[in-house]
């Protein structure tokens, strides 16, 4: 049996898994929301995935077994918090259920920045959020880019918040195996994919665009000036100062280190 490989069904993830799922890709590949990567990774079944970052840090064993990954260098675009109240006064938060790694990001902001903790509730996949009475929304991937109207008073972009709050990237997700996966040809084919993601980009935003109610150049800005895919020494580095604001919180165990595959820097 070909190993199992999971992926992010958002657009987001389309540069990243360029080219793959031919009768040369050497696992079979299959798409769904990261927090359910996040579950069939720990239940077994998935042997890599493309996981939510903060649950690298609840594994165990699990190794990140590539430089690539979706990040951001500032504004992000599809992480959004919508506040109806001024951010200071929320006491309610709802949170996007196919999140896991913006879910405690937006709890690490409202604490650190602004001493706010809210009570928690979800937002159940497929929901609208017109109907949710939260006082703040956290919204991620499609259907963050294409958000109905509420009347929000002010709107986060999570991306770009962290990276003016810290100076630092910030990776959302990344490539992680289980213990005990043999996984050098599949990294090697997810770099491979990757970095051919990155040279056909204005290509895969053509092809993509009006799936997602984009303009091609709506997309490809997307892809390449918001969203950044590769996991460097800067990207490493903010991957750990996120790791301590959610052991800071008890959102993460203590005393993880992050264990990465030789990985080439591609880029
Ligand atoms: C940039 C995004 O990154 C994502 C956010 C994730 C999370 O919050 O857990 C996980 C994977 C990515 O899809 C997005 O979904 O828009």
């Amino acid at each position: 049996m070909k190993p199992r490989v999971g992926a992010v069904r958002y657009l987001n993830t389309k540069p990243l898994v360029h080219g793959l799922g031919d009768a040369d890709t050497p696992f079979t590949l299959s798409f769904d929301y990261p927090s359910h990567l996040a579950d069939q990774l720990s239940l077994g079944l998935l042997d890599v995935a493309l996981i939510p970052s903060i649950e690298y840090f609840l594994g165990d064993g699990y190794r990140i077994i590539t430089d690539a990954c979706i990040g951001c260098l500032g504004p992000v675009w599809s992480v959004k918090i919508f506040f109806r109240v001024p951010p200071q006064q929320v006491q309610t938060l709802a949170l996007d259920e196919g999140s896991r790694t913006s879910a405690a990001l937006a709890k690490i902001l409202l604490a650190e920045r602004l001493g706010v903790r809210p009570r928690l509730q979800a937002l159940p996949l497929g929901s609208d959020m017109r109907d949710c009475e939260a006082d703040a929304i956290l919204l991620i991937g499609d259907r963050a880019i294409h958000p109905p109207a509420i009347d929000a008073v002010e709107v986060w972009d999570l991306g770009e918040t962290w990276v003016e709050w810290t100076g630092l990237p910030f990776v959302f997700a990344m490539w992680v195996a289980r213990p005990g996966v043999a996984t050098e040809a599949i990294a090697q084919h997810l770099m491979q994919a990757r970095n051919s993601g990155l040279e056909n980009l204005p290509e895969i935003a053509e092809r993509e665009a009006a799936n997602y109610q984009l303009t091609t150049s709506e997309c490809f800005q997307y892809f390449h000036d918001n969203l950044h895919f590769t996991l460097g020494p800067q990207e490493k580095t903010a991957l750990t100062r996120f790791y301590d604001y959610a052991v800071g919180l008890d959102l993460a165990p203590s005393g993880r280190t992050p264990i990465y595959d030789d990985c080439e820097i591609a880029r």
